[in-house]
């Protein structure tokens, strides 16, 4: 279990991880997401001590990084994947691994095996495409078999086949029962991939919920009710309002009612006796509700993340 209280990271005058204070628990994958420069990577360095916190603690099963009598066996890591040795081979770069954490040379063998690298084991890595050189990454942070495991981007940049993979290999480590937290940027990648997200923006928590309670959220949505009669508009936008729903003005006929269902809004609509010529539940994707949850929060304002429903990265 990694833990968090009032974990915070000043770097000068940025506030890059802003009082953080959450539980990632093992037996499920926790999607950690938020927009570039949120403080997500900066928060896994901190859990992994490899930045001090300015304030607060990061604690793997109890303990800070440093205190961890094995590191390795207990807190496994894929942070950038480039940052390999290019003239060492997979298993040569995996056993000095090994061996400078008092790790016995068979387990090399048996994390090539587990993430599919046995074949290439001899290649040097400066060769290997993204994909392999993820493998390998992760083939590293499962060398001291530890119970949890800190994935930073892992599907960045993969192909369908590697995005498959890591997912697949995300979920097997966590129905073994070990934490796994593993960060994106992309809400729809951890649709498939999490149980559990954890949302941050501007450093600062958002969200940490079950997905499912996420997509019900966003299933909510907006209602979009159509009047053609100023009056019967005006009259609706009020009713709307006192039964303590936002109703907002989308183009000429249409009102936006956020926080109630087509039927309530029929309804209303109805004891009125207002004419409509649409009523109609707009369900966002998870995309939209993850959008919503983290506009405002974005490093270089909110601009960019208008009628993108695909991710935040282009
Ligand atoms: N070593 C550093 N010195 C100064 N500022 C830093 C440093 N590391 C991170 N920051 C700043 O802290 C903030 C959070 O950065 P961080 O890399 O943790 O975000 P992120 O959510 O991982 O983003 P990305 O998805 O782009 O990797 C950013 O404003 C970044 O510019």
């Amino acid at each position: 279990m990694i833990s968090l209280s009032g974990l915070t990271k000043r770097y000068g005058t940025v506030t890059a991880v802003d009082d953080l204070s959450l539980e990632i628990k093992s037996g499920r994958v926790t999607g950690f997401l938020g927009p570039n420069g949120a403080g997500k990577s900066t928060t896994m360095r901190m859990i992994l001590g490899l930045d001090h916190p300015t304030s607060g603690k990061a604690l793997v099963n109890g303990k800070t990084y440093e205190e961890l009598k094995h590191p390795l066996r207990e807190v496994g890591a894929l942070l950038d994947a480039k940052a390999l040795h290019p003239g060492r081979t997979a298993r040569s770069h995996l056993l000095s691994m090994a061996r400078s954490n008092g790790i016995a040379g068979r387990r090399v063998e048996e994390v090539l095996e587990v993430v599919g690298l046995t074949s290439v084991a001899k290649r040097r890595v400066g060769l290997f495409s993204l994909g392999m050189g993820q493998r390998l990454g992760i083939a590293g942070a499962l060398l001291g078999d530890p119970g949890v495991l800190i994935f930073d981007e892992p599907v960045n940049g993969l192909d369908p086949d590697g995005v498959r993979w890591v997912r697949g290999i995300a979920r097997s480590l966590a129905d073994e029962g070990r934490t796994v937290f593993l960060s994106s940027h992309l809400m729809s990648e951890m649709q498939q991939t999490a149980d559990q997200v954890v949302v941050i923006g501007k450093g600062k928590l958002i969200a940490d919920m079950p997905i499912l309670e996420l997509i019900e959220r966003s299933a909510l949505g907006t209602v979009r009710v159509r009047v053609p009669d100023p009056r019967g508009r005006e009259e609706l936008a009020s009713r709307i309002a006192s039964a303590g729903f936002t109703a907002d003005r989308s183009d000429d006929e249409v009102l936006v009612v956020r926080g109630a269902t087509s039927e309530q809004v029929g309804d209303l609509a109805h004891e009125a006796a207002i004419r409509l010529h649409e009523l109609r539940m707009q369900e966002p994707s998870l995309e939209e509700a993850y959008m919503e949850l983290t506009s405002g929060s974005l490093e270089y304002g909110t601009a960019r993340m208008t009628n993108r429903t695909d991710g935040l990265d282009a």
